[in-house]
């Protein structure tokens, strides 16, 4: 689904590559951590994914496309195939939040009905079903990355990158967001994160890629954060014993995984107190939470976009073949019948129904993230890194602002 060849970043005016000769796969379906020390190259590697860098050297496949063979003019429709969700949530400010998911759907030509359907389905998913009305500033730090999560799933990609989604949040809202993650990934959706957040991944137990200086030092199936690599804060009162129980206990390897285990959900409490049942039960209503169904384009578009050749030239189907299926969930018993033809598969899950999700036990510093000039292809502004819009393409004057703490 995603593979780098022997990619090395190097930015301008940099002596050090970003990343240095990186192989890895990610099949589909997978769920992975990306962590490292801050500087270490994870927002590189997202931003290599999206082609919004060009790598120096190397190649890169995402869905079966070599990204040096999709030009500047077609890469809007590419990330079509890719969710997006940010540190910084990166709503527009003057917008409900019907209309911030909704306008995803709009600038890609999506029929009324199909939006008046799909917006709710997955406002509902997310457990904002009664709060589309709201403005972004009348809405929780937690409720506006759920906003941001809707408007990156609602076009069901097949792909969600999230880079520190959870940086802004406490941590209990953070277990909700990660809760969320878990189910579209059980839907079928690969989910690539970049995190700090140690006691997430810890409690997640996916797949951990690890880098150093732009190198991965650890590729590990089922991992936890803290290797010796990561310098670890404890913060005040944390017990250093804390600590040690994160360290992973499992050899760390370091080339790619090459096959796949079919992804756990994120269950809380930990396993030991949580009924086999209950997971069970969690892991079922996460089945049917999303549809990954390729998204339909506007038959005016259809001829640039890549969607619809993706899943025939990827590269290594064989492994994939054993993780979830990629095909559109079942309608929900309670959804409303006979959906138009254009409409979206029922996102079906009941937010209320979801388990109680118990916060991450551990506590970090976070490092400040860099700020990022970004030289290849060209500068993009949000929309068109959404893929929302071609490279440009007249602006909607009430879109590009940014709301949320780091505003
Ligand atoms: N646009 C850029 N121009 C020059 N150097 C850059 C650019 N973007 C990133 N870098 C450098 O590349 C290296 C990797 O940065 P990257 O943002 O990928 O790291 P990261 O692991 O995501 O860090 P953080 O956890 O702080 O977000 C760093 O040394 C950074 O300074």
């Amino acid at each position: 689904m995603i593979r780098f060849d022997h990619i090395t970043k190097k930015y301008p005016g940099t002596n050090r590559p970003a990343l240095n000769s990186i192989d890895v796969e990610i099949l589909r379906g997978e769920f992975v951590f990306l962590v490292g020390a801050s500087g270490s190259g994870k927002s590189s590697c997202l931003r290599l994914m999206l082609k919004e860098e060009k790598p120096s050297s190397g190649s890169i496949h995402v869905l079966g496309q070599d990204l040096r063979s999709i030009s500047n003019r077609k890469v809007p429709y590419f990330r079509r195939n890719l969710g997006v969700v940010f540190q910084d949530f990166r709503l527009l400010p003057n917008k409900t939040v019907y209309d911030n998911v909704a306008f995803s759907l709009q600038v890609i030509g999506k029929s009324r009905g199909y939006i008046q359907e799909a917006v709710p389905d997955t406002l509902h998913m997310v457990g904002l079903a009664e709060k589309g009305q709201r403005l972004p500033h009348e809405l929780s730090g937690g409720e506006q990355q759920r906003v941001a999560i809707a408007r990156a799933i609602v076009n069901k990609p097949q792909i969600v990158l999230a880079d520190e989604p959870t940086g802004n949040l406490d941590p209990t809202t953070s277990a909700e967001i990660m809760s969320l993650l878990a189910r579209i990934n059980a839907g079928g959706t690969t989910v690539i994160m970049a995190t700090h957040e140690a006691g997430i991944v810890d409690k997640m137990k996916r797949r951990v890629i690890e880098l150093s200086a732009g190198q991965i030092v650890r590729d590990e199936r089922q991992g936890g954060y803290a290797t010796a690599a990561i310098p670890m804060v404890l913060a005040p009162g944390e017990r250093a014993a804390s600590r040690s129980s994160r360290m992973p206990t499992t050899a760390a390897t370091t080339g790619p995984i090459t096959d796949q285990t079919p992804a756990e959900p994120f269950t809380h409490p930990a396993p030991e107190v949580l009924p086999q049942e209950v997971a069970s039960a969690e892991v079922e209503a996460a089945a049917v939470a999303v549809s990954t169904a390729p998204p339909t384009v506007p038959a005016e578009t259809v001829a640039e976009t890549v969607a619809p050749t993706v899943p025939a030239t990827e590269p290594r189907p064989a492994v994939a073949e054993t993780v979830p299926a990629f095909a559109p969930a079942p309608p929900a018993p309670s959804a409303p019948s006979a959906p138009r033809a254009d409409a979206p598969a029922a996102v079906t899950p009941r937010p209320d129904a979801e388990p109680p999700v118990e916060p991450p036990t551990s506590t970090m510093s976070r490092p400040v993230l860099p700020v990022t000039q970004h030289d290849e292809p060209e500068q993009l502004t949000l929309a068109e890194k959404l893929g929302l819009r071609a490279p440009g393409e007249k602006p909607d004057p009430t879109s590009e602002q940014n709301v949320g703490p780091t505003r």
